[in-house]
């Protein structure tokens, strides 16, 4: 399924061939306002299957929009979602590759994976309740570990802290429809003091806190390495690696800024699956069960566990397709026309790849909105969601490894030491959590509350143990 975008639809085009379905133009935007904004991954559902136009002509099918805000104003374009296709695109695009592209090269990160998770287990343990800021915490540090060999603080860290600020900000700036200068560009040469241009004072407030996010880890690293003490990272084994210019090291910098701005909201992914666990509480039963009889009660999972847990590595993939993080990708942008199945798509087309629709296509995923990790078992398997929810072509997100490790094993050390259901309130009443997810480019699962216990004193016991160090 896709949705095309029609920037500006040229009259020169008028016989070329027809445009494919989609909406209504205005004049000067297209229908750049109707970008999907509400729950568009279900109103979008039924048109086209082209998307294999993103992989097989990935040269022309990757440049991404340009968004006068979020992008040019604030600085969000030198982040790698963001970047224009082209030599410094490639260039991010090793660094990410050469780090945590693979599983020999994230497997390094591995014992990080695990005492985080192992950490956040402990936190979970005292206070259940606040369960989102457990998850964010997580996240943070096991990407700044990876990124800057940085350990955060138990709470409250300065770089999680700044890094959220900065990605809240990155939401608004990149929402078409929030800034209007994202709609007509040019309204961003209008003077400091005319009405309606208080964005510009707002757009060099949200650069300073973007420019901080980005310089302040990174001068950490380079102090550490100065003192000899530099733990290995994504920077410190680029920078390290030999003399690097200006030039590579703007490159590294930002690159690695990127990695952190993906992974932060993305993880939230994992409360996905805390509400699956509620809904769905023979699949806990039985990923415990086979928890269990493979490992024992005596330690906690491991990532090299994964292979002899079959039933949990096949519902760390039902997280990935009943839980879309980001719905509708981000979108692609054709950089020179195009005739694809006779149809023509301009220049400048956005291209909104419709994964939600494809990972709930009854066709594909029989009864899509139960959570069943047995339709990956089995000798006819249903299609690995893998090869969608991370995107297409040469945009594919660059940190699907490390998600697809975090998620195995934050779903196993779960389960392995707690049990997880539904809320009962003050008056005895179940409290049944909605199935939901907000609106957004990167989706949440709506709020809910639900009860978190240590499943046995064998569990606290493995819970409280002390953390192997990274
Ligand atoms: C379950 C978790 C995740 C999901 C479902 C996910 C999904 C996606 C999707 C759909 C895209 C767009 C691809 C396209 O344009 O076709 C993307 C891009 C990206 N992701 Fe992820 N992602 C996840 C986790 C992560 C993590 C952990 C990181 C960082 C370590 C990350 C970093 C990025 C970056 C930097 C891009 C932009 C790539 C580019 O524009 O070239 N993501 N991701």
């Amino acid at each position: 399924s896709i949705y095309f975008v029609h920037q500006l639809y040229s009259q020169s085009h008028k016989n070329a061939a027809p445009l494919p379905p989609g909406p209504r133009q205005l004049p000067i935007i297209g229908n750049l306002l109707d970008m999907p904004s509400e729950k568009e991954w279900r109103k979008f559902a039924e048109w086209g299957e082209m998307w294999d136009m993103l992989e097989k002509k990935g040269s022309i099918y990757s440049e991404r929009p340009m968004l006068q805000m979020g992008g040019e104003l604030v600085g969000w374009k030198n982040t790698l979602v963001l970047l224009p296709y082209g030599d410094r695109f490639k260039s991010y695009r090793r660094n990410f590759h050469r780090s945590i592209g693979s599983h020999t090269s994230m497997s390094r990160f591995y014992p990080v994976e695990e005492s985080e998770t192992h950490k956040f287990l402990k936190r979970l343990l005292s206070t259940p309740d606040d369960l989102i800021k457990h998850i964010r915490q997580t996240a943070g540090a096991i990407i700044l570990h990876i990124s800057h060999g940085y350990e955060v603080e138990v709470t409250g860290d300065p770089f999680v802290e700044l890094a959220d600020i900065a990605l809240e900000q990155f939401s608004l700036s990149t929402a078409p429809g929030n800034f209007i200068v994202n709609l007509v560009p040019s309204l961003s040469f209008l003077p400091d003091w005319f009405p309606g241009a208080g964005f510009k004072k707002t757009a060099r407030e949200w650069a300073q806190t973007l420019d901080e996010m980005i310089e302040k880890p990174h001068k950490y690293v380079k102090e550490q390495i100065a003192k000899g003490i530099a733990k290995p990272s994504f920077t410190a084994d680029l920078l390290g690696n030999s003399d690097v210019d200006a030039g590579q090291e703007f490159d590294i910098k930002w690159s690695a800024g990127s990695l952190y701005g993906g992974g932060a909201d993305t993880s939230r992914l994992f409360y996905a699956f805390f509400k699956a666990m509620v809904l769905f509480p023979d699949v806990a039963m039985n990923a415990q069960a086979e928890i269990d009889s493979v490992i024992g009660q005596d330690r906690l999972p491991s990532l090299a566990d994964k292979t002899n847990l079959p039933y949990v590595t096949a519902l760390a993939l039902e997280v990935l397709r009943w839980h879309p993080v980001v719905p509708t990708g981000f979108a692609h942008v054709v950089k020179e026309d195009d005739i694809h199945n006779g149809y023509l798509i301009p220049r400048g087309t956005l291209i909104i790849p419709n994964i939600w629709k494809i990972l709930h296509d009854p066709k594909t995923y029989a009864s899509p909105m139960s959570f069943d990790p047995t339709r990956f078992l089995g000798p006819n398997p249903e299609p690995d969601p893998r090869q969608v929810c991370f995107g297409f072509g040469r945009r594919i997100c660059p940190g699907r490894v490390l998600a697809d490790a975090s998620i195995f094993i934050s779903c196993a050390m779960t389960l392995a030491v707690f049990d997880i259901s539904k809320h009962v309130d003050v008056s005895g009443q179940v409290v049944e959590p909605i199935v939901d997810q907000t609106t957004g480019i990167i989706s949440h699962p709506t709020p809910f509350r639900c009860s978190i216990k240590p499943r046995s004193e064998k569990a606290l016991a493995l819970i409280n143990a002390e953390i192997e160090r990274s």
